[in-house]
């Protein structure tokens, strides 16, 4: 039932109180405990403290960390985690010249991954998605939302979020569910959008609801897909049925979308890759996290977010993943810290706090993960022996991870 971790080199993200979220110039604030113990009781934190210090805790489970870095497992906001086959042609059609966007028009795309969709078997893609969740874990992450959308029809969105049902029932990592019908018109509602938004509103809502499949709602608000109005209805009618609203805005271009997520209140927006200083100032005061998914901009060749300008402007900044088929065919949070200190001059201490604790806050997790707590889920990662975490963005492509504890006990 207890277990010790003794000789911790760093205990990255100490935190005594509950904070939620960490903001501008705090971000750069890393609180960490030198040579330091950490005691896991019934899955959780009971206690931590400075090896001078140890209590005498006689006989019990113990983790040697000489040597390295122990800190809260990554919460990944921003995932669409489950899906049906891959899109590895659109990535060679990319290489030779075709956008993300040319794609689309010829029917690739979202389009592309909701035919396979509705075409694989529920049990099937359960099995895919558990090969992508097992594979997160073993590199860190401990809590995950992940997102519908590609089935963009009732059954198939259902069918969706009841694979992201059975994850949650199966695995032990936190996993939040988002509904997001509205993530591409299919094609038979392309000159009718009025009647698609109907149809998600009034058939895929309800329905969803009704066995409680998700947490959050989500809409891609961009140019060529929702409008702003048509968002805000997405958002409004999720607000009918407590389902708060992340919304992806801004990828390719900035049309006041953020404002309408920050009126309706709004969880996070995620992407922002075009931020412009009227989105920074509608941001300022508000409690939507912004979240920035730097191995999408690295896959698809797009800006980054300018982390700097809006971390200077006082904002807080989560990092997330994004795992997609389509724009980041990759779940690995180490590769999005590193990606942020390295394209987005994140420092690594502003790195390390988006992609847990405001990651956490992100998907509503803050009160359970993403820092060392007394009385927050034990998950946490072991790293191998390093001499410093600023290791774990400088070695971008080495695995540097040895053990992950979820809910106290170690992957196997
Ligand atoms: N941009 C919208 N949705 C996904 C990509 C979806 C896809 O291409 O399959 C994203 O967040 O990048
Ligand atoms: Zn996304």
């Amino acid at each position: 039932m207890q277990t010790l971790l003794n000789n911790i080199s760093q205990l990255l993200q100490v935190r005594d109180t509950h904070i939620d979220k960490v903001s501008g110039a705090e971000m750069a604030h890393l609180p960490l405990l030198e040579n330091a113990w950490l005691l896991i009781e019934h899955g959780l934190i009971k206690d931590f403290g400075l090896m001078e210090d140890i209590p005498d805790f006689g006989m019990l489970k113990k983790i040697d960390c000489s040597g390295r870095v122990v800190l809260p497992t990554w919460c990944d906001s921003h995932t669409h985690l489950v899906y049906a086959g891959n899109r590895v042609r659109e990535f060679v059609d990319r290489i030779n010249g075709l956008t993300y966007e040319e794609i689309a028009k010829r029917g690739g795309g979202i389009l592309n991954s909701a035919k396979i969709l509705n075409e694989t078997p529920e049990d099937d893609i359960y099995e895919q998605s558990v090969l992508r969740l097992e594979e997160v874990m073993r590199q860190g992450t401990g809590a995950i939302e992940i997102k519908s959308g590609y089935g963009l029809t009732t059954e198939g969105e259902l069918k969706m979020l009841r694979v992201i049902k059975r994850l949650k029932d199966n695995f032990p990592v936190a996993i939040k569910a988002t509904f997001l019908g509205a993530h591409a018109f299919p094609a038979e509602f392309k000159s009718d959008h009025t009647a698609y938004i109907d149809l998600i509103i009034d058939e895929m809502l309800p329905a969803i609801v009704k066995e409680n499949l998700a947490d959050y709602i989500d809409a891609f608000l961009e140019t060529g897909y929702f409008s702003v109005e048509e968002a805000e209805r997405i958002m409004s009618a999720g607000k009918k049925y407590g389902l708060p609203a992340k919304i992806h805005v801004n990828q390719f271009t900035a049309i006041s979308g953020i404002a309408a997520c920050v009126k309706h209140g709004a969880l996070s927006v995620d992407h922002l890759e075009i931020v412009t200083d009227e989105d920074i100032e509608v941001l300022k005061g508000s409690e939507t996290m912004p979240v920035a998914l730097p191995s999408c901009s690295f896959f698809i060749s797009i800006p980054y977010t300018p982390a700097r300008k809006m971390i200077a402007a006082g904002l807080p900044l989560a990092l997330a993943t994004d795992f997609n088929p389509g724009t980041t065919p990759s779940g690995n949070m180490n590769l999005v810290v590193a990606t942020a200190c390295i394209k987005m001059k994140m420092t690594p201490e502003e790195a390390i706090n988006a992609a847990t604790i405001n990651g956490a806050y992100a998907m509503g997790l803050a009160q359970t993960h993403g820092s060392i707590t007394r009385g927050k889920t034990a998950s946490l990662i072991i790293t191998k022996p390093i001499s410093t975490y600023y290791q774990l963005p400088y070695a971008f492509g080495s695995n540097l991870i040895e053990d992950v504890l979820i809910q106290g006990e170690l992957l196997s």
